[in-house]
């Protein structure tokens, strides 16, 4: 053998690749021992092996069925000549691994395309390089769109810049977030989707990359949220049902606890409804409860809970109510509701009616269970007394509430039949006892109970609202006299009206005094609005706008009830203010009493000090006078000089005073 011959055999023995040569019947003439290990044979001379064998330019693929499990080779082939015979020589190369990885590619593509999860990656510095077409169906922006940008392109607002960066702590800390994210559509819809961010790393343990995976799962929400619905409501009035009105009052209890608020519950009972559903069957009776709630939902206001109970029982939670009676005044405007006709689906008309039962916290019970509870009872027994009417669960509750809805009532029919009269008492100057003004108070004329005072009234009249009618009253009744006064040649007297915080707050005050004061041509600056300490303090900033508008019109301002608030002396300083009344319990103990008289010396000494006049409340004695005329007050008010008396008995007083 040459050194060249005996070198190929030696060369043929080491390369990687098989050789094998074969007969035209595909025996095995000559194999190397990579042929051996590709087709894992020990022994392969001599056998048939099932290859192709005839010669082609381009590499064949075969697969390998081996002991070892299948293989894939690449096989190329030549016709050569071997011992006189004609034979093939072929190149076996193993491609097993290739086609495993080519495979394994292809399905992570196949994957990754298929998925119905968004996926994207990005690069170390979170740049978009691949999105798959989920993403695309679920954020609707393209592959072009995409790469490149960041995934905050996707970010909906609703997290704050503290979520993020909890978010990426995790992936840094543990290289792997998940949770639920909103995120927005290329739209702009905002929707919640499952996110799984991981960081790929590579082999020294440096971020190549982030892979995120996430779903939409808007629509297992809205399923969520509609079974949450299906709980906690009552499917024919999809009002709120027993379940979740006992933890909305369990909250409400909560927040009047903290705040010192209370709050009613009304259990409500359709009267004669059982006769509806009796005579015209379930759907009928069907269609008027829905119409009840729908009704009373438009009765009630935004913060009110309806809910129901079940049948015919309705129950509705009022929270932060200021008074027992605004339950009671709910009460009974349900009552009148549900008494009115009402048309049923078959064109019938019904009358039904309700009866209520009132329940309070913390004055009846301290859990929703008892709350509940209470108001059964209280319900029980307004059905026992006849129904059509409310109940509290304590009787002493029901007289009041009764009677104070029986007194509004009243006092609206009053206003209208011209039933107030106006009274006043005079301002006198301290200095030399002249009535200088008067003070506008205002009395209820009653036919049947005489003359009522308005300590009784006005509190209802601020809780209604009726306080604006009647302060509209008395200002115009005051400025019409003040006229008639001047036009009779009566001497210069400012007029005094007090002014309700409701009226100072919640009606358009200044356009009403300014219509007023046109209308009965009484100047304005003989006029003077007195404001309590709580009026102003409520709402200190509004109180200076309305204030100043009130004194461009040239109108007289005096805070009343001076020390009884919570004056801040700051905010006394900005209220454009013209006179300050000490309230009268720092007159009264006067001269026993050593604080009382030094606190009004102190509140004279101030107001000087702020340029306002000081008139003294409530002055009954010649000592407190005295006292006051000591300190330099300047004007003062009381029975001293006269109580509250009729416009004619007014006039009466000013000859006597050598004023006339
Ligand atoms: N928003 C409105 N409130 C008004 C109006 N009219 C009256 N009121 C408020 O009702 C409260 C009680 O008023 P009234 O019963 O009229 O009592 C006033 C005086 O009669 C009483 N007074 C005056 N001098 C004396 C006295 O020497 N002794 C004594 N025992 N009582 C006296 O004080 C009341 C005057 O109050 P004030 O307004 O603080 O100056 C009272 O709070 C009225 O404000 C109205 O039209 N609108």
């Amino acid at each position: 053998m040459t050194p060249a011959l005996a070198n190929l055999d030696l060369i043929l023995e080491t390369i990687t690749d098989g050789i094998l040569v074969v007969d035209e019947l595909g025996f095995v003439l000559y194999t190397n021992r990579s042929a051996e290990r590709i087709f894992d044979q020990d022994a392969l001379l001599g056998t048939k092996l099932a290859i192709p064998v005839s010669p082609s330019d381009a590499p064949q693929e075969i697969n390998l069925v081996r002991r070892s499990g299948l293989g894939w080779a690449e096989l190329r082939s030549a016709p050569i000549e071997w011992e006189g015979r004609k034979a093939y020589v072929i190149g076996v190369r193993d491609i097993t691994e290739r086609k495993l990885s080519d495979d394994r590619l292809l399905q992570a593509a196949t994957v990754f395309e298929s998925t119905r999860e968004g996926v994207l990656m990005t690069d170390a510095n979170k740049r978009i390089l691949r999105i798959n077409r989920a993403f695309t169906d679920i954020t609707s922006y393209t592959e072009a769109e995409a790469i490149g940008q960041q995934p905050s392109m996707l970010r909906s607002g609703r997290h704050d810049a503290k979520f993020y960066a909890e978010m990426w702590a995790s992936i840094a800390a543990t290289g792997h977030w998940q949770g639920e994210i909103w995120n927005r559509r290329k739209n702009g819809e905002v929707y919640p989707e499952l996110l799984s961010i991981s960081a790929i790393t590579d082999k020294s343990g440096e971020v190549t990359n982030y892979v995120g995976v996430f779903a939409d799962i808007s629509r297992l929400k809205a399923t969520e949220s509609q079974l949450d619905f299906l709980a906690h409501h009552d499917p024919l009035t999809r009002l709120p049902n027993r379940l979740l009105l006992l933890s909305r009052v369990d909250h409400a209890i909560e927040v009047a606890l903290r705040d010192g608020k209370m709050l009613a519950l009304l259990m409500i009972d359709l009267d004669r409804f059982k006769d509806v559903n009796d005579s015209f069957g379930h759907l009928t009776g069907d269609d008027l409860l829905q119409q009840v709630a729908k009704q009373l939902n438009f009765r009630l206001r935004g913060i009110d809970t309806l809910c129901r109970l079940g049948g015919d029982e309705f129950t509705v939670l009022m929270e932060n109510i200021a008074h027992p009676e605004d339950a009671a005044r709910v009460a009974n405007d349900i009552i009148t509701t549900l008494g009115e006709p009402w048309l049923l689906s078959n064109g019938k008309e019904v009358r039904i009616g309700a009866s209520v039962g009132i329940s309070l916290f913390p004055e009846h019970g301290a859990t929703p269970v008892e709350l509940l509870q209470q108001a059964d009872t209280a319900l029980y027994q307004a059905k026992a007394e006849g129904r059509g009417r409310f109940k509290y669960f304590s009787e002493e509750l029901t007289h009041s509430a009764r009677a104070r809805m029986d007194l509004e009532v009243r006092l609206r029919r009053a206003i209208d039949k011209g039933e107030l009269r106006a009274f006043y008492q005079p301002q006198v100057n301290v200095d030399n006892g002249r009535i200088v003004g008067a003070e506008a108070l205002i009395r209820w004329q009653d036919p049947d109970q005489g003359l009522i005072p308005p300590l009784r009234f006005i509190p209802v009249a601020e809780e209604t609202g009726l306080i604006t009618a009647i302060g509209n009253w008395i200002l115009k009744e005051t400025c019409r006299q003040g006229k008639c006064w001047i036009e009779a040649g009566l001497p210069p007297l400012t007029l005094a009206v007090n002014v309700s915080p409701h009226q100072f707050l919640h009606s358009n005050l200044e356009e009403i005094v300014a219509e007023t004061l046109a209308e009965t041509g009484f100047p304005a600056n003989r006029l003077e609005l007195e404001l309590t300490e709580s009026a102003l303090m409520q709402r200190e900033h509004e109180a200076i706008r309305i204030l100043n508008r009130l004194h461009a019109l040239g109108v007289r301002l005096a805070i009343d009830d001076f020390g009884t608030g919570y004056s801040s002396l700051a905010y006394l300083k900005l209220f454009p203010l013209d006179v300050l009344k000490i309230d009268k319990s720092f007159i009264d103990d006067i001269p026993h009493h050593r604080d009382d008289m030094e606190i009004a010396a102190a509140i004279v000494a101030m107001a000087h000090t702020l340029r306002l006049k000081v008139l003294a409340e409530g002055v009954e004695t010649k000592e407190q006078l005295a006292f006051l005329q000591a300190q330099g007050c300047d004007l003062y008010q009381g029975y001293l000089t006269s109580p509250p008396v009729p416009a004619d008995q007014f006039e009466k007083l000013l000859p006597a005073q050598g004023l006339l």
